[in-house]
């Protein structure tokens, strides 16, 4: 075929493009097991960068290729690698292929936008990092990420800081029954009890901006620890005013954890709500009995929740709980 334009068609000669024509079929594709894997830990303007697991782990940046098409590369991917690995300044590799994801955690900007955003690939653990004042706790904002969570299938931990300037008590009292973990910072608290929740862990830290986010990062991962090349490149200042998360990990590779710029909304248009009883496994082994459609709401008629809590299968205190987080769900802001 004789190209139309042939300045164009050299142009890209070199370039992982094939055309529409020579784009091989999914069974010839190749094959990218053998390059080597990297995990993603900080993007910025299209530059992404990887720590390839090998003994050094080497810090390369790399950008995605051609043959990745519109797939989308986010922080805690594992990615095969291609091209110059060295890591060595100036040198740019591939990512060539993003390997299947054990989680995914999304977010809508909000409610009524129907753009998923995914923000963060393979954690497992979902840390919802409040403050107990100033500023103020928003129970709104935590039930919606937990909702957030839960749907990524990620276990949470809620972490209260500030506890010099207001006691945990009563978020302590609203969140354990649903079974969520409670941690407690303040300025001189030993911080062995969030370390052990961390270690082995892929943990996304979430919470508003001004709670302490940074104040606790900065205790658990020493500063000597992340001053290393590009990781610190990324981790550097400014951080707060890109809109991409942050991997970083522990000290004695005891775990990762994934610090998220401040959010201010946590849209879960995502999330359907009757998929919120899943989050609720002892809740949803009691919803059998309910009508077609049932949506398990306050009021909701022959809702097997409420003979549940007649017949004292499961606590009142429980279902209250989430029954908030399905009622709040509309106007969460
Ligand atoms: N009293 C008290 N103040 C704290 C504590 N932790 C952090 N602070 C203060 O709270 C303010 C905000 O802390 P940051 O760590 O910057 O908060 P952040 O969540 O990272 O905020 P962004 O960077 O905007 O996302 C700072 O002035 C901290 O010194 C705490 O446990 N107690
Ligand atoms: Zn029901």
């Amino acid at each position: 075929m004789t190209p139309r334009y042939g300045v164009r068609a050299d142009e890209h000669a070199g370039f992982e493009r094939p055309g529409r024509r020579s784009r091989p079929r999914t069974k010839d594709r190749p094959n990218y097991a053998d390059k080597p894997i990297g995990l993603v830990i900080g993007m910025d303007r299209g530059r992404f960068t990887c720590l390839v697991e090998d003994a050094d782990s080497t810090a390369v940046v790399a950008t995605k290729a051609r043959v990745l098409g519109r797939k989308g590369v986010i922080i805690g991917d594992r990615v095969h690698l291609d091209g110059d690995v060295s890591g060595d300044e100036g040198t740019l590799a591939r990512i060539v292929d993003v390997q299947e994801r054990t989680s995914v955690l999304r977010r809508t900007a909000d409610d009524d936008d129907p753009y998923e955003r995914p923000i963060v690939a393979n954690a497992d653990q979902l840390v919802i990092v409040t403050a107990l004042a100033d500023p103020p706790p928003r129970p709104g904002m935590i039930d919606r990420i937990l909702v957030a969570g839960y749907d990524a299938g990620l276990e949470p931990l809620l972490c209260l800081t500030k506890a010099d300037l207001a006691s945990p008590d009563e978020l302590r009292e609203a969140y354990e029954p649903l079974g969520v973990r409670v941690v407690v910072i303040d300025p001189e608290a030993d911080l062995a009890p969030i370390r052990e929740l961390l270690t082995g862990r892929m943990s996304v830290l979430v919470g508003h901006s001004g709670v302490g986010k940074s104040t606790l990062v900065n205790r658990l991962i020493p500063e000597a620890l992340r001053s290393t090349g590009v990781v610190n490149a990324v981790t550097g200042r400014g951080r707060h005013t890109s809109t991409s998360a942050v991997a970083l990990e522990l000290p004695e590779h005891a775990g990762w954890v994934i610090d998220t710029p401040g959010v201010r909304s946590f849209g879960l248009s995502h999330v359907k709500p009757a998929e919120i009883i899943h989050a609720f496994p002892d809740l949803a082994a009691q919803t059998d009995s309910c009508p077609r459609g049932c949506t398990h709401e306050t009021g909701a008629v022959g809702c097997g929740l409420d003979a549940a809590v007649a017949a004292g299968e499961v606590s009142a205190d429980r279902v209250t709980s989430y029954r908030r987080m399905v009622a709040n769900r509309h106007d969460w802001e």
